[in-house]
């Protein structure tokens, strides 16, 4: 297991059933000095699978999105409680967390997510990235392309192009020995805080020496819709401009509705953010259910973080109906 990090933390021990109907206890909730959430995803994936995967794709996909709305309204209760710690939260979050491993935790997520990857639901969304790749003559590039997979749930998905492309695929919760687990947003500040790969004990864990180098391609598809503080969300697209090499590539995918249907977010306020983070876009492109861009770190991209403060939940469109994801730099 990895070591615990060094910020401040509080937790609260609470129970679920497993399948045989036994209490399962549930991972203690931590929340940083910064109050920041984190969900401790290791704790949520030990659980049993129970959930179920639905049997069509729309009813897979409901579950997904009850899903992401549990997660937010952990993030939610999390911070409320960060700010005014109240026994009526505690129960609140022990009732989100209770449903979550119901449903069978991030285990059963990713699960379900990678199901959402199968050809004959529409495919993984690298098959959208490598064409523009190629078009960009990278695959010619002397020496191959590092691209950092963030959320990775295969690690076959540059497998056709291993001659061109070196692949590091990280994940909250490594679902294969080729995936790294790895939060993204700790890249960096815990060069000896017991990252591991599955499968390997926690000597053999430290992974740091994979980020020391620039990545030429960082792919977030659909990582940071995953994440329910909009706070955390602007804090991965800024991790990947520090992790990115001048001139590298962001990939971003978001379901379409994050967009198309929000009050806080539309693609103009999207890309005013990535021109403010340095990045310049490339390519744009929506689906009926995803919206994908592909945006250049300019290569003289020098942002202090004393620039951030601009980019705070902004009501852009108060039509009814709409939902509430926003990115908060
Ligand atoms: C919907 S899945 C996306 C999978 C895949 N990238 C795709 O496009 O289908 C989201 C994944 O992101 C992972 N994830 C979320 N936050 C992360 C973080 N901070 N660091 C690493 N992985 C993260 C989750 O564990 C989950 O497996």
């Amino acid at each position: 297991m990895p070591k615990a990090s060094k910020s401040k933390r509080r937790s609260v021990p609470v129970t679920a059933r497993s399948a045989a109907g036994e209490a399962v206890p549930l991972p203690p909730i931590h929340v940083d000095g910064h109050e920041k959430v984190i969900i401790n995803s290791q704790h949520l994936a030990s659980l049993p699978l129970v959930g179920k995967l639905g049997k069509s794709s729309t009813e897979t996909r409901r579950r997904i999105n009850h899903f992401h709305t549990l997660i937010k309204e952990y993030s939610k209760l999390a911070a409320l409680r960060a700010k005014a710690p109240a026994l009526e939260i505690d129960e609140r979050i022990e009732l989100v967390e209770r449903e979550m491993a119901q449903m069978g935790g991030l285990d059963w997520y990713q699960k379900a997510s990678l199901l959402g990857q199968c050809k004959s639901r529409g495919g993984d969304t690298s098959r959208w990235l490598v064409p523009k790749l190629r078009d960009l003559d990278l695959h010619k590039k002397e020496g191959k392309l590092r691209l950092l997979d963030v959320g990775a749930l295969s690690c076959l998905n540059y497998a056709k192009e291993r001659a061109w492309i070196d692949v590091v695929p990280i994940d909250l919760n490594s679902q294969e020995p080729g995936i790294y687990q790895q939060d993204f947003l700790d890249i960096g500040k815990q060069a000896n805080d017991g990252q591991t790969r599955a499968g390997e004990d926690e000597e053999d864990g430290d992974i740091s020496h994979l980020f020391e180098t620039p990545f030429d391609v960082i792919c977030l598809s659909l990582v940071v819709n995953f994440i329910g503080d909009p706070v955390r969300r602007g804090d991965m697209l800024k991790q990947a401009t520090r992790l990115l090499a001048p001139g590298g590539l962001l990939f971003l995918v978001l379901p379409l509705s994050c967009v198309t249907n929000s009050r806080y977010l539309d693609d103009e306020r999207l890309l005013a953010i990535a021109q403010h983070l340095g990045l310049e876009k490339l390519h744009m492109h929506h689906t009926a259910k995803l919206a994908h861009y592909l945006y250049r770190l300019s290569s003289s991209a020098t942002r202090s973080t004393e620039e951030d403060g601009q980019f705070k939940k902004k009501m852009l469109h108060s039509a009814p109906g709409r939902n509430n994801f926003s990115i908060v730099i």
